[in-house]
């Protein structure tokens, strides 16, 4: 099976919160709270992928990112790999695009609220 790449974004606000959404309904680990993001398509870079997914899903326009972790991550019949990106610079004012739950939320909050098993190092290292 393929490895589908994943191009997420850590985008923190001037309280130092993070933007984040809840999945929903026929997605994939509905009921988890994730950082913007999506798949990398075909002839796209990771980076491309990041700009398209908050625009389409948060209505951010990424400016600069940078990588801060890649991970791999199994489902019996998914294999993923995940790269979290720090954005680092952005334009525009969070809207949720696709109606998703949309909030932004303290480190300790991260820790509290229920993410992917995935995304437990990165939110360590926040
Ligand atoms: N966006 C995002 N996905 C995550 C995180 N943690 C984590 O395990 N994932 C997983 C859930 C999904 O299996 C996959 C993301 O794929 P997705 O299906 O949401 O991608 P997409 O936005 O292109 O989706 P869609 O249009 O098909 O709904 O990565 C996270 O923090 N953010
Ligand atoms: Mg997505």
């Amino acid at each position: 099976m393929k490895r589908q790449h994943i191009a997420i974004g850590l985008v923190a606000n001037s309280e130092g919160k993070y933007l984040i959404s809840l999945r929903q309904g026929e997605q994939h680990l509905a009921g988890k709270w994730e950082f913007p993001g999506g798949k990398v398509e075909a002839g796209e870079s990771e980076l491309e992928a990041l700009k398209r997914e908050l625009d389409e899903e948060v209505g951010l326009e990424v400016k600069t990112a940078e990588l801060i972790e890649t991970k791999a991550f199994d489902f019996p019949d998914l294999q993923l790999q995940l790269s979290f990106y720090r954005v680092t610079e952005y334009l525009g004012q969070a809207e949720a695009k696709e109606g998703q739950p949309l909030r932004w939320a303290s480190v300790d909050e991260l820790k509290a609220l229920p993410f992917p098993k995935a995304n437990d190092s990165v939110i360590a290292v926040l």
